[in-house]
């Protein structure tokens, strides 16, 4: 790319040197810097990148984008000081790109909860539809069916707007974004267009980060205000109207509001909902009439996900009647309430809650399935050294279930005692076990059941692995407790 276009960006800067006339590629990790390249040294949370100057240069770096002094004796590398390169790299990464979410239509998906399910519902939807599409977020960058691994929920400027930008070269019409809160302040969606914004509902989660509820809906509430004021254009936000927070996020966008729900009335509501343990009906009254929707997803949560979805797909210009064939067939979202199948005479589940209010909503989906005699068993745990004041909350949502199994989910450098303390603080009743080790807590949860019991495993979803530490070492629930379980009760059995 032309260089002086591109730091035309920047309106203020001192550069040194002679700036190259292009340059092939902008990174902001040194072990990513390509031959002719551009690097911007960001200040981290545990390293400063104006250290890997040298390592930069040595991969071929011409041009440097830095806010503190930096010492480079070649000449043909031109230093570009800013007084920010946090906020130099958000104008610079769409601008490299070339605005590539103006190509598409960008569906982003902000809340607490459900946003890996919405996201991942509409990216389903859209393919079957025949739609080219992409999706990004905690389980990663899907393009079409292509999966690719990603670092964070929403990734930092850079490579969200190199994925932005591969989707639309290949042909995309549209990408969903899951909107993380910690992406929102941290301006890692600067430059990013989003045409519907959608808000699951918000509870208590993040807040070591956000501190306060107000801050954390305040941080959430960026992505409405974010839409902007162009009102030539045409966007829509999608708004959860049964949660209290959704009037904050609806008053922070000059857009029109389409709202969901179920408990008050909203532009798409379902009503006389029946669940069944493969199935959900339920009667949606929508803008243009009343239909009988029938789902192959689980829980009243998911009808929440699934009215979010119809609705973004209704707002990007599709009819019901186009839609809802396309509900009727879409696939449990990975490590989301999702059935182990087994020939086990047990009923294994594998789940991703990890806040109050998701393990409340899995636990509840799941208590009506279970037969009388038989009991339901809980597996969480919780990462260390992140919100520590969630941790008892936890605990009394997950005493819901027959028996409860403390454990740990990415330690990280924290000590198992005061995890496992934390979250059984406030357990109202003695079923329940405390084991850190996960692999022993899953056996120990498979040795307490009995045949007919349903078990959930939260917390790891559609994670393959446990943080201890620095060190990422491979873990699977749902591996782990077949092997128990087939020890236990014999015979043969399928994995999800
Ligand atoms: C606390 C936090 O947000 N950390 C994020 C941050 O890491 P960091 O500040 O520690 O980065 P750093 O290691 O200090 O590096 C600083 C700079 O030096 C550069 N560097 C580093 C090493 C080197 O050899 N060369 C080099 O150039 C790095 O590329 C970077 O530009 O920048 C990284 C790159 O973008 C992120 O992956 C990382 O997210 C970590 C993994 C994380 O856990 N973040 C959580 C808090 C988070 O963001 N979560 C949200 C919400 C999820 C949810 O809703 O549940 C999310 O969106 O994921
Ligand atoms: N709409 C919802 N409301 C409440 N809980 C939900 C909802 N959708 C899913 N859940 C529960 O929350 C868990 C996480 O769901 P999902 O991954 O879709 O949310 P997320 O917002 O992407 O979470 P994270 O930010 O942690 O990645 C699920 O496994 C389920 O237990």
């Amino acid at each position: 790319m032309n260089t002086k276009e591109l730091l035309s960006v920047l309106p203020v800067k001192t550069i040194i040197g002679t700036v190259p006339e292009t340059i092939t590629d902008l990174a902001v990790d040194s072990r990513a810097v390509q031959d002719g390249g551009a690097f911007v040294c960001l200040k981290g949370y545990t390293v400063n990148g104006h250290q890997f100057v040298k390592s930069a240069l040595m991969s071929g770096a011409r041009l440097l984008i830095a806010s503190e002094p930096i010492t480079v004796d070649e000449e043909r590398v031109a230093v570009v000081y800013v007084e920010d390169t946090a906020k130099a790299i958000q104008q610079l990464a769409s601008k490299f790109y070339g605005y590539p979410s103006k190509r598409m239509t960008m569906i982003g998906v902000t809340g607490t909860n459900g946003k890996t399910s919405v996201g991942n519902i509409i990216h389903d939807m859209l393919r079957q539809s025949g739609e080219q599409t992409a999706v990004s977020g905690t389980i990663g960058f899907k393009l079409n069916d292509t999966l690719y691994e990603t670092e964070n929920t929403t990734t930092d400027v850079l490579t969200t707007q190199q994925m932005i930008a591969q989707a639309a070269n290949e042909g995309c019409q549209s990408m969903t974004m899951e909107v993380s809160s910690h992406g929102l302040v941290e301006g890692r969606l600067s430059g990013t267009e989003f045409d519907i914004a959608i808000f699951t509902n918000l509870t208590h989660d993040h807040l070591d980060y956000h501190k306060t509820m107000e801050n954390y809906s305040a941080a959430k509430g960026l992505l409405f205000a974010q839409l902007g004021q162009q009102l030539d254009q045409k966007k829509i936000a999608i708004i959860n109207t049964d949660d209290p927070w959704s009037s904050k996020m609806a008053e922070m966008t000059a857009f029109p509001v389409l709202t969901y729900g179920i408990r008050l009335k909203a532009t798409f509501q379902a009503t006389a909902i029946q669940m069944f343990s493969n199935r959900t009906e339920f009667q949606l009254q929508g803008p243009d009439g009343t239909y009988r929707v029938t789902m192959p997803l689980i829980g009243e949560f998911n009808v929440y996900n699934a009215l979010a979805a119809v609705a973004a797909l209704y707002a990007k210009g599709m009819t019901i009647e186009e839609i809802l064939p396309l509900l009727a067939n879409v696939s449990t979202v990975k490590g989301r309430l999702e059935k182990v199948e087994t020939a086990l005479p047990l009923t294994i589940f594998i789940d991703y809650a990890h806040s109050p209010d998701a393990i409340e909503k899995a636990i509840d989906t799941v208590q009506p399935l279970k037969k009388e005699g038989n009991r339901l068993l809980f597996l969480i745990g919780t990462g260390g050294n992140r919100d520590r004041l969630k941790r008892p909350i936890m605990g009394e949502k997950a005493a819901a279930a027959d028996y409860v199994v403390f454990t740990t989910d990415d330690p990280r450098d924290e000590p198992n005692e005061s995890i496992l303390s934390e979250l059984s603080a406030s357990m109202p009743h003695d079923q329940y076990a405390c084991i850190g080790d996960r692999e022993e807590a899953v056996r120990h949860t498979i040795a307490m059941a009995n045949e007919g019991d349903i078990i959930i495993f939260a917390g790891k979803g559609h994670e393959d692995f446990q943080i201890i530490g620095n060190t990422k070492y491979p873990h699977s629930d749902a591996e782990i407790a077949l092997d128990e379980a087939r020890k236990k009760f014999g015979g043969t059995s399928v994995n999800s």
